[in-house]
């Protein structure tokens, strides 16, 4: 709402809610009391002649069923990652229990809009990537499409602000149990993993398999994945940093950071940019690449605008052109 507030070809028609149904948004989020917005209603009250894009931010699980009940001309922004998986059996397999709408997994456009941009410009559903797959991606995607580092040799050490969680009541989330430490969850488990294997097998042309740790830190908003890579044949970092710096030449909000600069979760705050640095490992043949991002601007809704944009011929800074606030 933040971002689409002052967005120049959004009007706000209607917003849905559960749980909050029937409220204002003002009583559910006060920094947003100055917009002139309707309030909450459940989906069964929309009048949905007059949408034409739904943004979905249900949780995992529950958006296919409810996007299949939408008018199919209404197009659909989706930040769920219930279209994000192209095979069910992958989907039945980390996200438990069939899928609810399969008929619409063929036609849903993976929204990572800088790998996908011309299929996300024509397409009726985008399913936007989760916030570590969109870090990592961006971080590793080029290089591995390049073959300048071994698919089959990639850990990656991530980590996240609380907010990645959401807003609902959950106890480790709680500020006196996040609050003053730091842990790993989702050891060897965490279901990004396919997600992150689906687009990296794509750009392998084989499949690959990740080593990924997540961890929650003592932070509301940011997320940072260090990546450790193994270079091919006579690859240098040199080229990692070339391959990614002319692969992002036409994309505004993704930067690779000068040379020195260590990329920080403060350096891209409250914005969608990602940041990513290149370094040399002391082991000969290794390298490391840091990606930042805010895990709820180019992490999900920062996103999903910018492919909102696509999608309707506008420049993909639109609205997002904000810099990062700092400190
Ligand atoms: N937080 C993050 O960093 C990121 C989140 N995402 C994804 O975005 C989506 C939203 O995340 P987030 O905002 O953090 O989650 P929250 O848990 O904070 O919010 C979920 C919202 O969904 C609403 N909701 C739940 N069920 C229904 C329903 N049946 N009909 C209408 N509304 C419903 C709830 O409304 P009410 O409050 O009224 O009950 C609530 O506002 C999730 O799929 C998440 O995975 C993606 C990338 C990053
Ligand atoms: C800290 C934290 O809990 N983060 C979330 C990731 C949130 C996200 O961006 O991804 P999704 O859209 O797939 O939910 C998690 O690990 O599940």
């Amino acid at each position: 709402m933040r971002l689409a507030a002052r967005h120049p070809n959004i009007k706000i028609t209607a917003l849905i809610a559960k749980g909050h149904a029937g409220q204002m948004l003002a009583q559910v989020f006060p920094h947003l009391s100055s917009l002139d917005v309707p309030s909450l209603v459940t989906s069964d009250e929309v009048d949905w002649d007059e949408v034409d894009v739904a943004f979905c931010g249900l949780p995992h699980g529950t958006a296919h069923a409810e996007i299949a009940k939408l008018p199919s001309r209404v197009k659909v922004i989706d930040m769920s990652a219930d279209f994000r998986l192209r095979d069910l059996g992958t989907y039945a397999e980390w996200y438990g229990g069939d899928h609810g709408a399969p008929e619409l997994l063929e036609g849903a456009v993976y929204g990572l809009t800088e790998l996908y941009r011309d299929q996300i410009a024509s397409a009726r559903l985008v399913a936007c990537p989760g916030c570590y797959p969109t870090a990592v991606l961006l971080a590793l995607l080029p290089l591995v499409k390049d073959e300048l580092i071994l698919p089959e040799d990639i850990i990656i050490d991530a980590k996240s602000g609380v907010s990645g969680a959401g807003r609902s009541l959950k106890q480790n989330i709680l500020f006196s149990e996040a609050g003053e430490g730091l842990s790993p969850y989702g050891i060897g488990s965490h279901r990004h993993v396919p997600e992150i294997e689906q687009e990296l097998g794509e750009a392998a042309g084989q499949p690959v398999i990740v080593n990924f740790t997540p961890h929650l830190v003592p932070m509301t908003r940011g997320e940072l994945c260090t990546s450790y890579v193994r270079l091919t044949g006579k690859t240098t970092v040199a080229d990692l940093r070339a391959a990614l710096t002319s692969g992002y030449a036409d994309s505004p909000f993704v930067r690779v950071v000068e040379e020195g600069v260590i990329p920080a979760t403060q350096h891209v705050r409250g914005s969608n940019y990602c940041h990513i640095g290149v370094f040399a490992d002391r082991i000969p043949g290794r390298g490391i690449v840091v990606s930042a991002i805010d895990n709820l601007v180019k992490g999900s809704a920062g996103q999903a605008l910018q492919n909102f944009n696509l999608m309707h011929g506008l420049d993909e800074t639109t609205a997002l052109e904000q810099l990062p606030l700092f400190p």
